[in-house]
């Protein structure tokens, strides 16, 4: 059975505060895709383990997620949102874009969410070795990668457009 997309999945991936959310939140209202927030699929589905003390949030339980979340990703039109892309199937996206903020931009948006310490610096390191950008990567083929830098109003603006689009070529090309 031939199960091709008509339309891309994209997957929006980053450290936390870099506005991830924010675009994803955007990008659905304009490209009329559905948001799919991983915190929140994980909450509704029952998909939290037991609490981390040492990263300050609950245990995402993968496998009982990604089995949820498998019928949904079929027919494409889906925005997956979240700060971390090793543990998804390949096959689900169609592009990957990982959003980068300047170091000082994000603490401030980290400390106004309560975020210190450990929490904030582990963090602040993830956005500085660019992991989400490495772990992208190695996880997803080159070609289908993005990275867009989400500073400002002014930068927001553009990466939604950017993405709305790379959807339109993406439809042109594989339709
Ligand atoms: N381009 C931007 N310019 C200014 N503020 C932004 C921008 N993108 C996001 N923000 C703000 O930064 C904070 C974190 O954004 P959010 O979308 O929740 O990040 P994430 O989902 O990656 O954790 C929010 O207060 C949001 O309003």
């Amino acid at each position: 059975m031939n199960l091709k997309r008509t339309v891309p999945n994209i997957l929006i991936t980053g450290t936390p505060g870099v506005g991830k959310s924010t675009i994803s939140r955007k990008l659905a209202e304009r490209a009329k895709f559905t948001w799919r927030e991983i915190s929140k699929l994980a909450e509704e589905h029952n998909c939290l383990d037991e609490y981390d003390p040492e990263y300050q949030c609950s245990i995402l339980n993968e496998e009982k997620l990604l089995d949820i979340m498998e019928g949904m990703m079929i027919k494409g039109g889906n925005i997956v949102d979240y700060h971390g892309c090793d543990f998804f199937p390949e096959r689900w996206f169609d592009g990957v874009f990982v959003i980068r903020t300047n170091n000082t931009t994000l603490y401030d948006r980290l400390s106004a969410r309560g975020y210190t310490g450990k929490k904030m610096e582990n963090n602040i390191q993830c956005e500085i070795f660019a992991t989400l950008l490495e772990e992208a990567q190695s996880s997803y083929k080159p070609e289908i990668i993005v990275e867009l830098t989400n500073d400002n109003e002014e930068q927001l603006h553009k990466n939604i457009d950017t993405i709305v689009q790379w959807i339109e070529r993406w439809k042109e090309e594989n339709i």
